[in-house]
C-alpha cells in the first residue's frame, strides 16, 4: 500500500456508499415520490442496489420495479421532480459518515493532500450533505453528476479534477464503492481504491479489480 500512496499528489472521493451511508435518506425521497404517484414503496434494500447512476436513473429503476415495465418519459421526469422536492428537504436526516472516513479524510488533509468528490448525485445535494456531517472544510470542492456533460463511468469529472489541481492523472486516485468510479478511475488513469461495504448493485465490487481493496477508509493513512 505504502509504494501506492507515494506518489499520491490528489485524492478523489465517491460519496455514496463511500464517505456516507445516503440510502436511508434517499430511500425516504424514493418513497415519497413513489407515494405522490400512488406506487407501492420500494424500502431500503431495493434502493441500495439502484443507486450508483445519478438519481433519475434511481427513479427510472424505482418506477420499472413498481410497474413491471419501463416509465414513459414525462412520467418518469414528474416522479423524478418528486424526489428532487423531497430530498431537496431532508438530504440529511439520517445520512451518516462511514466508520473510518473521518480518519481518512484528517490523514490525507494534514499531508497537504487536495480533496475532491466526484458523485453522480446532483450537485445541488452535495454542500448540504458535507455540511451536516461536517467534513466541508476538508474539500477544496466537488463535481456533481449534472455537472458536466458526462459522469462517472466517463473519465471526464476525474480529468476535470486533474487539471484544476494540475495534478498528473498516474499521480492522483480514485476512492469508490461501485463499479464506476473504479470503471472511471481507471478510464481516466488513476490508482484506483474500492471499499465493499457500499453500494455496487447488489455485486462485490473486487470484480471491477480495483488497485486496491480497503474493508475501511481508515487503512489508507
Ligand atoms: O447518486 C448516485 O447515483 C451515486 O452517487 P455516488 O456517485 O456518490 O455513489
Ligand atoms: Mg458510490
Amino acid at each position: 500500500m505504502r509504494d501506492l500512496l507515494e506518489d499520491i499528489g490528489l485524492v478523489v472521493f465517491d460519496l455514496d456508499g463511500t464517505l456516507v451511508d445516503s440510502v436511508p435518506d434517499l430511500t425516504a425521497a424514493v418513497d415519497a415520490a413513489l407515494l405522490e404517484a400512488a406506487l407501492p414503496m420500494a424500502g431500503e434494500d431495493k434502493v441500495r442496489r439502484w443507486v450508483g447512476n445519478g438519481s433519475r436513473v434511481l427513479i427510472e429503476r424505482a418506477l420499472t420495479d413498481a410497474l413491471g415495465e419501463a416509465p414513459g418519459e414525462v412520467f418518469a421526469d414528474t416522479t423524478h421532480e418528486q424526489f428532487l422536492s423531497y430530498y431537496a428537504e431532508h438530504p440529511c436526516v439520517q445520512t451518516r459518515l462511514y466508520p473510518g472516513a473521518i480518519e481518512a479524510i484528517k490523514g490525507f488533509w494534514v499531508r497537504g493532500i487536495p480533496l475532491f468528490i466526484v458523485t453522480n448525485k446532483p450537485e445541488a445535494f452535495v454542500g448540504p450533505i458535507l455540511e451536516t456531517t461536517g467534513i466541508n472544510g476538508y474539500f477544496e470542492g466537488w463535481l456533481g453528476g449534472d455537472s458536466l456533460p458526462r459522469r462517472k463511468p466517463d473519465p471526464m469529472p476525474l480529468l476535470y479534477a486533474c487539471e484544476r489541481f494540475d495534478v498528473a492523472p498516474a499521480c492522483s486516485m480514485m476512492i469508490g464503492d461501485s463499479r464506476h468510479d473504479v470503471a472511471a478511475g481507471k478510464a481516466a488513469g488513476f490508482v484506483t481504491v474500492a471499499v465493499p461495504y457500499g453500494y455496487n448493485h447488489g455485486e462485490p465490487v473486487s470484480s471491477s479489480e480495483p488497485d486496491l481493496l480497503v474493508e475501511s477508509l481508515a487503512q489508507l493513512v
